[in-house]
């Protein structure tokens, strides 16, 4: 029996390291001998950095840098291939837990931080960054970043515009002119944790803006900005970036950084996937596990599981995906390769207590599926002995 394990964080409750950990515990009381591979997982949000580190030899770099209502904290980035590669993720220095409930305030939050741990990567002289995006507490198509790298975003009097999204009703023009000359030797890859557009009612504001404190008339003055934004910028770049999917994750970034400094996007599960070299442990699996905190509508929009199941569909590997909580209608997950969907949540109680006892609940989730599992194996080749 060959089991991978591939799942996402818990957000509030297990990184990923852990959650894998504790489906291989599961998996082990079933089926003792099992060869398993450990796939502790990230979509371009929080935990990617982590995600490769724990994949290839690197190391984690700390670095003050601008929160996203421009407070200096203590962020982070990581440097592999000799620390000629940078791996960042936006969520560091720009991500919604770094907030609390009160300040967050997509109208106003900016990406600035990021900016500024591009800016010391290019310092240390990387020659390739790799940025996860997703997680974010902004919604300002990446101005923040831009403008932390040297681009003016000015109004119609030429004067440049206040951090955040809602500043960018007044765009009017955009000063390339200074940006940081050295990106132009810097290969930039971007791990997009969803695919949705920029704008529109599957868009940044409208899909992810009501998490980081977005009220519906909020949401009306942000996607109006943010097309202001999407059409200038495609203007001055030449690429649609109205277009583009994975242009709407963290708020817009993905559409700045192609528009900005010519990024390629990609889907993040995929770039952890390669970095992981998944692809040869999963062709020869029996069996792969994934999961998240929550499965539910956004899954489908690129989250890990569907990353995994892409990838495992092509060699016919069934999949199992086991989440903290199940919402909605996880039976459409089908479509994207994931053969079922399990809640490791036992009876009514509150979430504290369901993050207390994640561990144990994962575990015995794991244990319940495989035994069934060995049942069906086990009648099967009884079976085939009549
Ligand atoms: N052990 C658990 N039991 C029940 N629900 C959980 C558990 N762990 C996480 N969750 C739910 O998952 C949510 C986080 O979802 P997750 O998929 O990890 O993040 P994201 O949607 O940002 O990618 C938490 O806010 C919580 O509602
Ligand atoms: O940052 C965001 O806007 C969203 C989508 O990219 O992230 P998450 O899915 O983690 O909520």
């Amino acid at each position: 029996m060959r089991i991978v394990i591939a799942p996402d964080s818990f957000k509030g409750c297990l990184n990923a390291t852990k959650v894998a950990l504790a489906m291989q515990k599961g998996a082990r009381r079933v089926f003792p001998e099992a060869q398993i591979d450990l796939i502790p997982m990230a979509d371009g949000g929080e935990g990617t950095v982590e995600a490769v580190l724990n994949a290839v030899k690197g190391r984690k770099i700390e670095v003050k840098a601008k929160d996203p209502i421009g407070r200096q904290i203590s962020a982070f980035y990581g440097l592999i291939e000799n620390d000629k590669t940078a791996i960042i993720e936006m969520a560091a220095a720009s991500g919604l837990p770094l907030l609390r409930a009160e300040e967050r305030n997509p109208r106003i939050t900016s990406t600035q931080g990021t900016g500024e741990l591009i800016r010391d990567a290019l310092d240390r002289g990387v020659k390739k960054i790799l940025l996860g995006i997703g997680g974010s507490a902004t919604n300002d198509g990446g101005a923040g970043l831009a403008a932390a790298l040297g681009v003016k975003l000015l109004n119609s009097q030429g004067e440049e515009l206040p951090p955040g999204g809602a500043a960018l009703a007044n765009l009017q023009d955009i000063d390339v002119s200074e940006l940081d000359s050295r990106l132009a030797e810097v290969q930039c890859e971007v791990a997009c944790d969803v695919q949705n557009p920029l704008c529109g009612p599957e868009g940044a504001s409208a899909v992810y803006g009501p998490q980081k404190g977005a009220k519906p008339e909020d949401i009306r003055i942000l996607d109006a900005a943010l097309l202001n934004f999407g059409e200038k910028l495609s203007k001055l770049s030449g690429t649609n970036l109205l277009e583009l999917p994975g242009g709407g994750a963290a708020g817009g970034l993905g559409a700045g950084l192609v528009g900005f400094l010519g990024a390629k996007l990609r889907p993040g599960s995929q770039m952890i996937l390669d970095v992981a070299k998944a692809e040869e442990k999963i062709k020869h699996a029996d069996l792969v596990l994934s999961g998240e905190g929550m499965t539910d509508f956004q899954t489908a929009y690129g989250k890990v599981p569907v990353g995994v199941a892409a990838l495992a569909v092509k060699y016919k590997v069934p999949v199992v995906v086991i989440s903290g909580a199940v919402e909605g209608q996880p039976d459409l997950l089908g479509d994207y390769g994931v053969n079922c969907c399990f809640s490791v949540s036992e009876g009514p109680g509150t979430l504290e207590e369901a993050f207390s006892k994640g561990e144990v609940q994962i575990e015995r989730t794991v244990w319940r599926i495989l035994t069934v599992w060995k049942l069906g194996a086990e009648s099967a080749f009884r079976k085939e002995n009549y």
